[in-house]
């Protein structure tokens, strides 16, 4: 198939991390004014960023959180707190730069930038990209969520977003996501790829009572029954039981790694797609920062099966990208410390 030709050229294109730039960084953290090793994560995320970008002072000033849209068929099926209409609503709030991750990106110094790969939406409001694959997913407990060329599309989409913001000048990017319904094939993702139970991944979403939840376990199991995705083929798992924002979220990270670009990753859809992107090219993997713990159960089964630490526990359950951007301080926080704090030899040590 010429588009798989095309994404396993791209994925040999993903460089490895600067090694010797990372060296120095850390040569250069052990040197500052504090016991070895004291500022735990953010030594490791500035060490990486070194690695990442091939500087020894790494500059993350300009950042942005791409928050991918898209509906789900599977919300027939009564798996989400919330009707399927909210996804089009939110996108209007978006646009208005009302949304908690616009309230937090300004906050913490960051842009938003919105995409629509698979809503429903016939048409959108000012500031949201149209880039739709298709009117969201068909309903994945009666067969494919979608094509595997449109899955394909969705991570082409994601990888061209990505491509364009660094163009732009973006130094740290961030993945978030807006869909309703979208925790039921991400809980079936990570089933497939994790191989963990149903009931280990599946989380309660915007807020689903006792019923709701066995109800959603239950639609999760027949998709993948219905479906059989493969777990050695991630891109059969995303087309099969998977999302169009998912698809996108994964092509972002394959984009961002492939021009050494860092990527934070938000709750437990955006880490999903993370462990999507780190299927199809393991060495996008080191291109990952986690940011929070979200509530749902999947996402420390995800963040420990892709090494990564989460450095804020807020009990969040949002998405949008919300979580994602409130780290970036933290990223701030690491730049000035390696910047700023004075070494042990210039305090005459
Ligand atoms: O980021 C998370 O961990 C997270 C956890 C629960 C819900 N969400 C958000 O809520 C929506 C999906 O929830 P649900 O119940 O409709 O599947 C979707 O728009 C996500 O952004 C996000
Ligand atoms: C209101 C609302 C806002 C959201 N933002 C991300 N997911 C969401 C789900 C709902 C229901």
């Amino acid at each position: 198939m010429k588009d798989k030709e095309k994404l396993s050229d791209w994925i040999k294109r993903i460089p490895s991390l600067d090694a010797e730039a990372q060296e120095l960084a850390r040569v250069h953290m052990d040197q500052l004014t504090k016991p070895l090793g004291a500022l735990g994560e953010l030594e490791t995320i500035w060490i990486r960023l070194a690695g990442i970008t091939g500087q020894i002072q790494p500059q993350i000033g300009n950042k942005r959180v791409a928050v991918f849209c898209g509906d789900h068929g599977v919300t027939a099926e009564g798996v989400s707190a919330y009707p399927a209409e909210v996804t089009a609503l939110m996108m209007e709030n978006f646009s208005r730069g009302k949304a908690a991750v616009h309230v937090f990106a300004s906050r913490c110094g960051a842009r938003v930038t919105v995409v629509d790969v698979g809503s429903r939406s016939e048409s959108l409001p000012d500031g949201v990209m149209d880039r739709k694959v298709r009117q969201g997913t068909a309903n994945m407990a009666q067969g494919p969520a979608m094509s595997r060329e449109e899955a394909l599309e969705s991570i082409r989409i994601g990888m061209e977003i990505a491509a364009d913001l660094k163009e732009e000048g973006v130094q740290l990017a961030a993945t978030g996501e807006m869909g309703i319904g979208n925790t039921t094939p991400a809980a079936a993702v990570a089933s497939v790829l994790t191989g963990k139970p149903v009931e280990r991944v599946t989380g309660r979403g915007t807020g689903l009572d006792e019923a709701g939840l066995r109800r959603k376990q239950e639609v999760i199991r027949r998709s993948l029954e219905v479906n059989h995705p493969d777990p050695m083929d991630p891109l059969d798992v995303l087309a099969k039981v998977g999302g169009l924002e998912i698809g996108g979220m994964a092509g972002f990270v394959l984009g961002a790694a492939r021009h050494r670009m860092p990527v934070v990753l938000d709750g437990v859809i955006s880490t999903v797609a993370g462990l999507v992107a780190v299927r199809i090219a393991p060495q996008s993997r080191p291109y990952l920062f986690a940011s929070h713990l979200s509530v749902e159960p999947a996402h420390g089964v995800l963040l420990e099966e892709l090494g990564l630490q989460p450095l804020i526990t807020a009990g969040m359950r949002l998405g949008e990208g919300s979580g994602a951007v409130l780290a970036f301080p933290l990223f701030d926080a690491a730049e000035t410390a390696a910047r700023e704090m004075a070494t042990f030899s210039e305090l005459g040590l």
